[in-house]
């Protein structure tokens, strides 16, 4: 197997993404030592049962000694109070990253607590299941999955570059963009639809108790789809929306247009207009297919029990 790319990776928060990332980097050979860092003292015992990781003191000094490599894989709400605690015990050239859903945020919460020397790169991996925990993480996450990076403009690109070759090693392909950019484009692809699955959830939960054990009942693909995007983790959807609020804002702002649009054709009859809408949405969904950017949406996330 060719070198590690770092000699130790300290992950900060050990729940789906951070226990994945502790897997991969050892069976990948991405660390030559992995350190995990939680402030629940349940999941750091549940760490340790699953042999994920080297360094389980659960103490900074400790896990942060060598490491050249850290990443906070906690709620993004959090990561500023996680970077402040960080601080004193980040190593000079090392580089500090995450994996928030959000840029922005993060960037505006981490960045004052970087110290000199350090290497704060943002980092978000387009991965993940509605499961939370260490025990629903697995290696093979990020194989073929995006891993967008948000370095500031002046942004060491040799850092830069190892962080890439780190996501690249886990099986990830790698894109760079601006932390803004990010946000607007997360904010419809990913930020917008889980709201909506949320709210649809919601709608259906509010209907009396009959129609309720039939919505559930007859629950066709559609809705039991919405179900599983809304059963994600309450704390990190918070975060996320209440850190990329303007984004997700223009972009519902966008969708209630476009819905009052339908609203209309449906209410005339208009099926042509419907027709050719539905005709327009079915070529998108044909050119993602077509550019082999479907590799596993089926069944996206979903365990044999589902
Ligand atoms: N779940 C998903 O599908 C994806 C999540 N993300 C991002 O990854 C991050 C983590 O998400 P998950 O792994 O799903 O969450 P999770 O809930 O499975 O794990 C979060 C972990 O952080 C720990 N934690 C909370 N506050 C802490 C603190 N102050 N210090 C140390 N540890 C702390 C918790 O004890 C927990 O073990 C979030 O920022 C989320 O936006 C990114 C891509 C996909
Ligand atoms: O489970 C799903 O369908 C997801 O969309 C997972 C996910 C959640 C949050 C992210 O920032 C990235 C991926």
């Amino acid at each position: 197997m060719a070198d590690a790319v770092f000699a130790r990776v300290a992950i900060v928060g050990a729940g789906l993404i951070g226990s994945s990332i502790a897997r991969a980097a050892r069976d990948y050979g991405a660390a030559r030592q992995v350190a995990v860092l939680d402030a629940s003292p349940q999941v750091m015992d549940r760490v340790r049962e699953l042999g994920i990781a080297d360094e389980t003191s659960g103490e900074a000094p400790q896990a942060l000694k060598g490491a050249d490599l850290i990443i906070i894989c906690t709620p993004v709400g959090v990561c500023g109070a996680v970077a402040e605690t960080l601080a004193p015990h980040l190593e000079p050239g090392a580089i500090l990253s995450d994996v928030g859903s959000v840029k922005g945020a993060v960037v505006a919460q981490v960045a004052p607590h970087v110290p000199e020397g350090v290497h704060f790169i943002p980092a978000h991996p387009l991965a993940g299941t509605e499961y939370s925990g260490p025990d629903a993480g697995f290696a093979s996450l990020f194989q073929n999955r995006w891993c967008i990076l948000t370095p500031g403009e002046d942004a060491d690109p040799r850092a830069v570059a190892r962080l890439d070759d780190f996501w690249t090693r886990l099986g990830a392909k790698v894109e760079a963009m601006s932390a803004d950019h990010h946000d607007k484009v997360l904010a419809l692809t990913s930020h917008l639809p889980h709201l909506i699955a949320y709210n649809i959830v919601g709608t259906a939960d509010d209907f009396g108790e009959q129609t309720r054990s039939e919505v559930i009942k007859f629950s066709a693909s559609g809705f039991r789809d919405f179900t599983r995007i809304a059963a994600s983790d309450p704390t990190m959807w918070r975060d996320i929306f209440l850190g990329n609020r303007e984004a997700v804002l223009e972009m519902l702002g966008r969708f209630n247009e476009d819905l009052s649009v339908l609203q209309r054709m449906i209410r005339r009859g208009d099926g042509e207009g419907l027709f050719a809408f539905f005709t327009r949405t079915r070529a998108i969904r044909r050119s993602i297919i077509a550019q082999g950017q479907d590799t596993a949406a089926p069944d996206f996330g979903r365990r044999k029990s589902d």
